[in-house]
């Protein structure tokens, strides 16, 4: 047995991650996605819903995070996974409590105060209002990227989601996932307004292929929907996870929606090391 890389395991309202320290770059992407795949399997591995990479910042910024799916593809970001990332940045000495990093889907700011995070998300770049889903199914979508390019979105009213069976919601959100209306997938959030500015939403994650606990970008998607169906008092919505709640601030909505803040809670769960025998195939970067 190897120890092959330290780890650290968090969650951000109950979406969990396993954090690399990757600023050595010691992994191709393929052996990366092969890490990602082994070790977020729940029962053989260490179980995540992704892989985040500390990585070094091509920019004037702090650093650059990476997050690979529970499935080993690569999304452009991720808001609860960036908000774990600060926290671990900060604690490890490696950022500020103010701090700037880069994602695909472009720069996340974020703001560290204890066990709280606070996250400045990318702004959206596509809005698609309340489209058809299908003949079938008497729902519409609003589909939403935050960044560019951003990750992919829908946005579903689904009436009385708290006493709806996981099953049924995981059935509909991987039927939905895959709509033709989606070219590259998205993720599936069904809300339902709890009482004033309180909704509860589950997310059918991409990529997880499954219900996670909390989805950052997600409920930032929900919140934008809803804000502009002018079912918003205010500013702030408090959105009611399973992990927990998020709180969602948009900051400007006209000419255009911008500055949404997403804050919640982030738990350092374990550290110690991913073991070689946990990673199939597994090889470092030559030379
Ligand atoms: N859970 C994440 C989103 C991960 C995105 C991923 N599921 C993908 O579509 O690649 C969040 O808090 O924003």
């Amino acid at each position: 047995m190897k120890q092959l890389i330290p780890f650290t395991k968090m969650n951000g309202t109950g979406n969990d991650f396993i954090i690399l320290d990757h600023r050595d770059r010691r992994f191709e992407d393929r052996i990366l996605k092969k890490i990602a795949k082994s070790t977020c399997r729940r029962g053989l591995g260490l179980g995540a819903d992704g892989l985040l990479l500390l990585e070094p910042s091509r920019t004037e910024v702090d650093f650059t995070m990476r997050i690979f799916n529970a499935d080993g593809s690569e999304g452009e970001m991720c808001g609860n996974g960036a908000r774990c990332m600060a926290r671990y940045a900060y604690v490890k000495g490696i950022g500020k409590e103010h701090m700037i990093f880069d994602t695909l889907a472009g720069h996340v700011e974020a703001k560290v105060q204890g066990r709280e995070v606070s996250i400045k998300l990318n702004d959206p770049s596509v809005i698609e209002m309340k489209k058809n889903i299908d003949l079938e199914l008497p729902m519409v979508w609003t589909y939403i990227e935050l960044g560019n390019p951003g990750v992919p979105h829908a946005v579903v009213s689904f009436k009385g989601l708290q006493d709806t069976p996981l099953g049924e919601l995981q059935a509909l959100g991987r039927r939905l996932r895959y709509h033709e209306s989606f070219p590259k997938g998205a993720n599936i959030n069904f809300y339902e307004i709890f009482e004033d500015n309180s909704v509860l939403v589950r997310t059918y994650e991409r990529g997880v292929e499954d219900i996670t606990l909390a989805c950052g970008t997600g409920s930032a998607s929900v919140a934008i929907a809803l804000a502009l169906e002018g079912k918003m008092k205010g500013a702030s919505v408090q959105i009611l996870t399973m992990g927990g709640p998020l709180e969602i601030n948009i900051g400007q909505m006209v000419p255009k929606v911008q500055n949404i803040y997403l804050t919640g809670e982030t738990t350092f769960v374990a550290e110690g090391w991913i073991c070689d025998e946990a990673v199939e195939e597994f090889e470092e970067r030559r030379g």
